[in-house]
């Protein structure tokens, strides 16, 4: 588990070009490499942005895309095509203008919602699509980086204060009930997971985050800030624009 570093921007479209063009690098680097890429997405405003920011780094440099595989931190139980799915913004912010293979991008499954049971099978169906990319080697693939979006109440991806998604220290994937945040059911990465991560970078920006950002850098339990438990197994960035770092 990493110390916690501390990346600080002027405002979030610095933060989102900045993280982007760090991340560009990395791909560039596994592409140089030989080696396969695996990055976590997030939903989130500037978690999107960076998504934008980064297919704006694509075009630019014309980065390739063959060797990169996408996966999701948390989604939004929707049924798919809905515009407040995780998946659904992140395509239309970069996977519509990009050249990856579309078996490469793994949406975690989607759903109208209202069915307590088909929650549990989502999340047991993405479990078992990361343990297949790992090829026996572990529960999930070798994520080379995890974005976070984080939430005023200090959540990442869909992992909420008090709620027991936060405790799960087995499964890799847990269906998220009863969410404080619209909709209440959701699908999350657990903790265990996120922290195979090589990197994890935590996305904040904006006034309302201070406090969780506070937290998350604090010994805070993972039951009051679940933030405070994501940590990468060899570097975790916190990318904050001032107004977020305001309580540092
Ligand atoms: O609902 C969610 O919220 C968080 C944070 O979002 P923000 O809009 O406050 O930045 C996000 O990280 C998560 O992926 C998403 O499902």
């Amino acid at each position: 588990m990493s110390e916690p570093e501390i990346v600080r921007t002027i405002d979030a479209e610095q933060l989102a070009q900045s993280a982007a063009s760090r991340l560009a690098k990395l791909i560039v680097s596994a592409e140089t490499e030989g080696r396969d890429f695996h990055l976590v997405l997030t939903g989130g405003g500037v978690g999107i942005r960076t998504l934008a920011a980064l297919r704006d780094e694509a075009l630019a440099c014309g980065m390739k895309w063959s060797h990169v595989h996408l996966w999701w931190g948390d989604e939004r139980f929707l049924p798919e095509g809905d515009p407040e799915r995780n998946e659904t913004q992140a395509r239309e912010a970069l996977i519509a203008d990009i050249d990856i293979p579309a078996h490469q991008v793994h949406p975690m499954p989607s759903s109208d919602g209202t069915d307590h049971a088909e929650a549990e099978r989502a999340a047991t169906t993405y479990s078992q699509a990361l343990a297949v990319a790992a090829r026996g080697k572990g529960p999930v693939p070798e994520f080379d980086v995890c974005l976070l979006g984080l939430g005023p109440d200090a959540h990442v991806a869909s992992l909420f204060p008090g709620l027991p998604g936060v405790h799960e220290d087995e499964a890799a994937v847990v269906a998220v009930h009863d969410s404080p945040k619209p909709p209440p059911t959701r699908i999350s990465l657990t903790l265990c997971a996120i922290g195979t991560a090589r990197q994890v970078w935590v996305l904040a920006a904006g006034e309302s985050k201070a406090e969780a950002v506070r937290l998350g850098l604090s010994d805070a339990s993972v039951d009051r800030a679940p933030v405070a438990g994501a940590r990468g197994a060899e570097r975790t960035v916190f990318w904050l624009d001032q107004a977020a770092s305001a309580q540092l």
